[in-house]
């Protein structure tokens, strides 16, 4: 059984229909990337997914169960877990107080227990996070004195920490150095290879999609427009005509 079907969904914002009867499955342990040229609704797509837009027709199927009408929160600690373009964290908070928050969130803990003091057990479980995204180091610094790329890896600690069967990546290094770049994806590689997550990454950059993708889904016009493997996808000629279609960026 596929880990999440989308049955024909549509996602709007209030009138306006943004994404139109998209159907696409997704296995255990799968890597697949959507792409598609600027405005297609790749962002909006992740959204109806993971609840922060309403799926306004179709069906979100989740281990079997439709969770079409769940909120985003029930979404997130059923296992879908969400990645942003910018960063959500607590700024005067350090990384260690930022990963717990979400131990504690998931757990669903009192969360004024993080000002006192952090449990030993959310503490273990925290720097473990922290550990497999590489800031055991930056442990006690605030989150807003890290490193544009060190913030990124502090966010993957705390979506790690809701315990996720599935990541949904939107542009993981958008708005990054080009130094920055290889050890976000080199994270990314290391998620993969666990097998423990599938994923849905939204990139425009086509040599990180050739790296890591299982399968290619792309979006134009808020509809699916093809499907399939990398090959596939790249000789597709609507794919090529979409990208070449005038005012938009193209697959960099
Ligand atoms: N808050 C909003 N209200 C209304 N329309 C929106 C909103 N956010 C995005 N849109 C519109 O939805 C469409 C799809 O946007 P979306 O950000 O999902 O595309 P995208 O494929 O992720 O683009 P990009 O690759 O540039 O990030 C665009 O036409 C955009 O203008």
């Amino acid at each position: 059984m596929a880990e999440l079907t989308l049955d024909r969904i549509s996602v709007g914002y209030g009138k306006t229909r943004i994404i139109n009867g998209v159907t696409l499955a997704l296995q255990d342990g799968e890597f697949v990337s959507l792409i598609g040229p600027n405005g297609a609704g790749k962002t909006t797509l992740l959204n109806g997914i993971s609840g922060q837009l309403p799926i306004v027709e179709g069906r979100l199927i989740y281990g079997g169960v439709d969770i079409t009408r769940w909120r985003p929160d029930r979404r997130a600690r059923g296992g879908l877990g969400r990645s942003f373009q910018t960063t959500h964290l607590f700024p005067n908070l350090t990384a260690l107080e930022n990963v717990a928050l979400a131990v504690q969130a998931h757990r669903r803990v009192r969360l004024r227990s993080l000002f006192s003091a952090i449990p030993a057990t959310v503490d273990q479980t925290s720097r473990h996070y922290l550990e497999m995204v590489h800031l055991s180091d930056a442990l006690h610094q605030t989150a807003r004195s890290l490193s544009h790329g060190d913030k990124r890896k502090l966010e993957f600690a705390m979506l790690l920490a809701i315990q996720p069967k599935i990541l949904l990546l939107d542009e993981p290094t958008a708005g990054m150095s080009v130094s920055e770049v290889p050890a976000i994806l080199d994270l990314v590689a290391e998620l993969k290879v666990t097998g423990d997550y599938a994923i849905i990454l939204v990139e425009h950059k086509i040599d990180v999609v050739m790296r890591f993708s299982d399968r290619i889904a792309v979006l134009n016009h808020g509809e699916l427009l093809a499907e399939g493997t990398i090959e596939d996808v790249l000789a597709n000629k609507e794919v090529e005509r979409a990208y070449l279609g005038g005012h938009h960026g193209g697959i960099a």
